[in-house]
């Protein structure tokens, strides 16, 4: 079995319903499984601590999650802009991972959810590329060969599947936003398959 991992952070849901959906995608192909992960909550008070396991949802991930994937799915909420310094301070602890050359040549996809249409979804995932290029990853976009690309009302992008949640915050995907996410999820692991069976050759 491929281990393709889904890391995220999710306060309300949205991403994580992104991640489920990239999950069901990754495990319609054949021969893969998606192994969803998420990273704790930072706080500026340094002397706080969390469990080591949370008390529900995903397990937090560790730098072997990153090593040991065949591909890798990175989603997180847009702040600012950009991604959550959640996810970015578990991937700026990952220079070990860079020095052993583990993630050269895997593949990797990126997805986000931001309250407004025009509130930064791009910025976010075309940013959260950088470090993946910095591991060698080979990052995949969305095709306009998905339909739903060209029709969707709200999320879903070239550069990754999205979510648009609205002033409330509202994490219901919209039909184009949950095949998005799943056509990305299939590519990704259709992509981490090709690789792996090229090298057994
Ligand atoms: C500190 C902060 C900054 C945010 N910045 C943006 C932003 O730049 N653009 C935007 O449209 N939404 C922004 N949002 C809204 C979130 O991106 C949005 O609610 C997202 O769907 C949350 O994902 P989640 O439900 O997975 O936590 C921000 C939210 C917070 C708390």
């Amino acid at each position: 079995m491929l281990k393709i991992l889904v890391l995220y952070y999710s306060q309300n849901g949205s991403v994580l319903n992104l991640a489920r959906e990239m999950a069901k995608g990754i495990e319609s192909v054949e021969g893969c499984e998606a192994v969803l992960r998420t990273v704790p909550k930072i706080s500026t008070v340094c002397e706080q601590v969390q469990a080591d396991i949370p008390s529900s949802g995903a397990p937090y991930a560790t730098m072997d999650d990153l090593r040991e994937c065949a591909a890798l799915a990175l989603g997180s909420p847009t702040r600012f802009g950009n991604m959550a310094a959640a996810m970015k301070y578990f991937l700026d602890g990952s220079s070990g991972v860079w020095l052993s050359g583990d993630l050269i040549g895997k593949p990797a996809v990126v997805f986000t959810s931001t309250s407004t249409m025009h509130g930064g979804q791009e910025s976010t995932l075309l940013t959260m590329m950088l470090p993946l290029l910095h591991q060698g990853m080979m990052v995949l976009g969305v095709p306009f060969s998905q339909s739903d690309m060209s029709h969707t009302q709200t999320g879903g992008t070239p550069y990754g599947a999205s979510h648009v949640a609205g002033a409330n915050g509202n994490p219901v995907l919209s039909v184009e936003e949950k095949k998005v996410a799943f056509s990305q999820g299939v590519r990704l692991a259709q992509t981490a398959r090709q690789l792996e069976m090229g090298k057994q050759h």
